[in-house]
């Protein structure tokens, strides 16, 4: 044992008193401490304290300590007033005195680095994120034109609210929107079966059961339900049947309300840009459906007071919105048509000259057909023909003109109004349009909206001009029902945002077309999800002092400059050390 060599020399070599103190180091404290010292005695004279100081720290020792441990002072210390030289010791036995230090100190090296990394390992493993485990939520979207099968997931560990919701899958069912199966219910069940089973495929097994499923209908079914209720509960009963027959946790079948609409479509896109988190200005959401419109923003002038029934306030992560929302039913893309083709026929023509076509454009209609829908039901005329050929003009002032008749400016009971007597307050910015509002602008390139409003308007009418025959050579990719409508969606777009909501062409770059933002669809199936599931909280949830990264960093850096410190210590061991005499 090292200290038995050193102890047994001491014993030999030094006055008796030294021998004495020199038993009592035998303890476990007695060995660190005079390690440590050691290891300052071979630190450079650059670092070391004065040879005041020096005397001092060892002062600071009992006498039995610091005597002994004053024999292997280097040749550099030896002129320091703690140089001790009353014990003489020979050639052989200077050479002794490496082997003394050497098994304990690589025991205690070995120690020490194994406990350093231990230390390390438990920080980084104790605080590493989990491997990552979901959790699922489904929603879907049975909208008036098509239905739409929605996946959301989320870090399964983040149970409190703070992990990030994002879409990871979207299942378009084949077929049109479940209001349109009114005359056979039973196949709106059937239709959604497809993307049932896709999603028993995107989520794990073991999830399904606790995976919550959601079905909100919106404009289709609000449309089918005012016409007739029972059709609209026969194909609620059929969708639910069919749902329910499926792993998942099924939590209902329902006609979501037009301020639910806009108002989730809202959070959505707020919770998407982390806008609600962070507590930052809000971006107003504009959703341009089938059958129905929202328009919802923050207004510095709209506290509630006017038209309550436009107002929704939520409390988010510790920030209180008052949120100004409108659904306009009947104004979704399809549904303005039918109602500008209404006020085109109304006299019940056998041909319609429609200047939202492209010139070459003919079809034959059906007058039932485009009556069928309570938009424009009451209107049909009387004496009209059972069908007649549409023929597209593709003029772009005329079709505007025809897109203004589906408004109503007259009357507005408020301090300001959109259309059809709706408060509306001052617009404030930002905002993201989607759904259609995307689809169209897109299609048409004309999505930038730092271009000016007359450029984007003599772009459109250049295109709504443009022969029918040339629009389907350039675009034989796209569906014909879309292409024969861009100019009249791109004509109703510009005139519901400029004449309806009144964007000015300074506002209108305010405006950003949207599809996605960070993978996920904009829409309102994401806030529905978010707050049935609870997933918003309304106070900011306590953030850890470091995240992560920065706490293993921290840990690291403090165990390196532990080891480093250590190996310093050791210095004895070193070569350039060893070597040198110690005793002067
Ligand atoms: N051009 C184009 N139009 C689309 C596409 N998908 C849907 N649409 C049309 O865009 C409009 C809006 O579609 P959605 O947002 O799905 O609306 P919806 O949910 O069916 O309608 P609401 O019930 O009113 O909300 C409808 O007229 C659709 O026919 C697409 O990929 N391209």
């Amino acid at each position: 044992m090292p200290n038995s060599v050193l102890k047994g020399r001491s014993t030999r070599k030094t006055h008796t008193h030294t021998h004495d103190y020199y038993n009592r180091l035998s303890g476990h404290e007695g060995k660190t401490s005079s390690l440590f010292l050691l290891s300052l005695c071979y630190l450079p004279r650059s670092i070391l304290p004065s040879p005041f100081h020096f005397h001092s720290l060892f002062s600071l020792i009992p006498p039995p300590l610091s005597l002994p441990l004053s024999l292997s002072l280097s040749p550099q210390f030896s002129r320091s007033p703690v140089s001790v030289n009353f014990i003489e010791v020979d050639n052989r036995e200077m050479k002794e005195m490496n082997p003394w230090h050497t098994p304990v100190t690589i025991i205690i090296t070995v120690i020490g680095v194994m406990a350093i990394v231990a230390l390390v390992t438990v920080a980084v493993l104790q605080n590493r994120p989990l491997p990552q485990k979901y959790k699922y939520g489904i929603v879907m979207d049975a909208g008036s034109s098509h239905t739409a099968l929605y996946i959301y997931e989320w870090p399964a560990e983040k149970d409190n609210n703070t992990g990030r919701v994002e879409q990871t899958h979207l299942c378009k069912v084949k077929g049109p929107g479940i209001s349109s199966y009114a005359s056979a219910p039973v196949k709106a069940g059937e239709s959604l079966r497809l993307c049932m089973e896709e999603a028993k495929q995107w989520v794990p097994g073991k999830r399904h059961h606790q995976t919550p499923l959601y079905l909100g209908a919106t404009a289709g079914m609000r449309l089918l339900n005012m016409a007739n209720s029972s059709a609209s509960d026969k194909v609620f009963q059929a969708v639910e049947g069919a749902l329910q027959k499926f792993p998942f946790s099924y939590q209902g079948a329902k006609i979501i309300s037009g301020q639910d609409e806009g108002a989730f479509g809202w959070i959505t896109v707020n919770y998407l840009d982390e806008r609600l988190k962070q507590g930052l200005e809000t971006r107003g959401a504009l959703d341009l459906g089938g059958a129905s419109t929202q328009i919802s923003f923050v207004s510095d002038n709209y506290d509630g007071s006017e038209s309550p029934s436009n107002s929704v306030t939520f409390r988010l992560y510790g920030n209180d919105y008052n949120l100004y929302t409108h659904s306009f039913l009947c104004y979704g893309k399809d549904q303005s048509l039918r109602m500008m083709q209404a006020h085109q026929s109304q006299a019940g023509p056998a041909t319609v000259l429609d200047p939202c076509f492209h010139p070459g454009y003919t079809a034959t209609k059906n007058y039932s057909v485009l009556y069928d829908s309570p938009c424009v039901s009451d209107r049909k005329p009387k004496d009209a023909p059972d069908t007649f050929t549409h023929i597209g003009i593709g003029d772009f002032l005329q079709c505007q003109a025809a897109v203004k008749s589906v408004f109503n400016f007259t009357s507005c009971k408020y301090s300001r109004c959109s259309f059809n007597g709706v408060l509306q307050p001052l617009l404030q910015g930002p905002y993201g349009a989607f759904s259609a509002y995307y689809f169209v602008m897109n299609f048409l390139n004309l999505t930038d909206t730092s271009v000016p409003l007359e450029d984007v308007k003599e772009k459109l009418k250049r295109y709504c001009a443009t022969n029918w025959d040339q629009i389907m050579q350039q675009h034989p990719e796209v569906k014909l029902k879309y292409l024969a409508e861009y100019c009249f969606s791109g004509t109703y777009i510009l005139t519901l945002l400029t004449e309806g909501y009144n964007f000015t062409s300074e506002s209108y770059s305010d405006i950003k077309f949207i599809k996605k933002i960070k993978g996920s669809d904009a829409g309102w199936t994401l806030g529905y999800m978010l707050n049935l599931t609870n997933m918003i909280p309304a106070e900011a949830p306590d953030t850890p002092l470091l995240p992560h990264p920065g706490y293993v960093s921290v840990v690291s850096v403090i165990a390196v400059l532990l080891f480093i410190l250590f190996i310093v210590s050791l210095r004895p061991l070193w070569p350039r050390c060893s070597k040198q005499p110690q005793i002067v």
